[in-house]
């Protein structure tokens, strides 16, 4: 699926009309690795999560291809995310409670009984791809960094073209940071994934193509990045 992004006129207002958003025009070409950095409170996650179509409130257009997300409704907007965009976040998000490949096959539960054993088994070799073989063992027991592939195999398993990230090293340290940076690059390179990545990690910024600069809700640079 080829899906540019076509952000124009994105504002959003709190709901005491605060505005946290004001962005004219952002562009994306399918399959670009953007970084977006910023100062806390700058307004990264927000957009991260208005690209995502999940803020209500959200003026001007979100497209994704043909689909302007700020037209959906909510459900429009979920159903179009399930099929479209996978998410990862700093703290992983995962169920404490299941194995490795329960936790990366956890969107088969939403699919049709028909998708559901195809979607395991690209979540198994998603897992496979980031290095993890022991499918049956809990998350509790993994590192941080092996959790982190855990998120990105659940992300990456239904192959949406786009996959957001929010932090997704911030919870790591060094070591694992820089080793989950490659592979992260690597997979989404390969698969021909767009990805989005809020960050202050400078290693992550600088394997991006492009690093867009937030400050005040506004966008203050967007530059190409000489070290992807
Ligand atoms: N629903 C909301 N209601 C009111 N203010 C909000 C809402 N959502 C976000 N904000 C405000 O918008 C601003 C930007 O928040 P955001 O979480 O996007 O910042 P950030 O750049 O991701 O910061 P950090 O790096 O600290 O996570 C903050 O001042 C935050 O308090």
């Amino acid at each position: 699926m080829c899906l540019p992004l076509d952000v124009k006129d994105l504002r959003l207002h709190s709901p005491r009309g605060r505005l946290l958003l004001d962005l004219p025009a952002l562009d994306a070409a399918p399959g670009a690795l953007i970084g977006i950095r910023g100062a806390s409170g700058a307004g990264k996650t927000t957009l991260l999560y208005a690209l995502a179509g999940l803020l209500d409130r959200a003026e001007g257009a979100v497209r994704w291809g043909k689909t302007d997300l700020v037209t959906l409704d909510s459900e429009g907007r979920a159903r179009f995310r399930a099929e479209t965009i996978g998410m990862i976040f700093q703290d992983f998000m995962l169920f404490e409670e299941l194995g490795a490949l329960d936790n990366a096959a956890l969107t088969a539960l939403f699919r049709p009984r028909a998708e559901r054993k195809a979607l395991r088994a690209s979540a198994q070799a998603r897992l496979e791809a980031l290095g993890l073989t022991e499918m049956g063992r809990g998350v509790t027991s993994f590192s941080g960094g092996e959790r982190q592939r855990v998120a990105i195999a659940r992300a990456m398993a239904a192959e949406a073209p786009v996959l957001l990230a929010d932090e997704p090293t911030a919870s790591l340290d060094r070591d694992n940071a820089d080793r989950l940076i490659d592979d992260l690059v690597r997979l989404v390179r390969a698969q021909g994934t767009t990805l989005i990545a809020v960050s202050h990690d400078a290693a992550l910024l600088e394997r991006m193509d492009r690093v867009l600069t937030i400050s005040g809700g506004k966008l203050v640079a967007d530059e190409v990045s000489t070290c992807a």
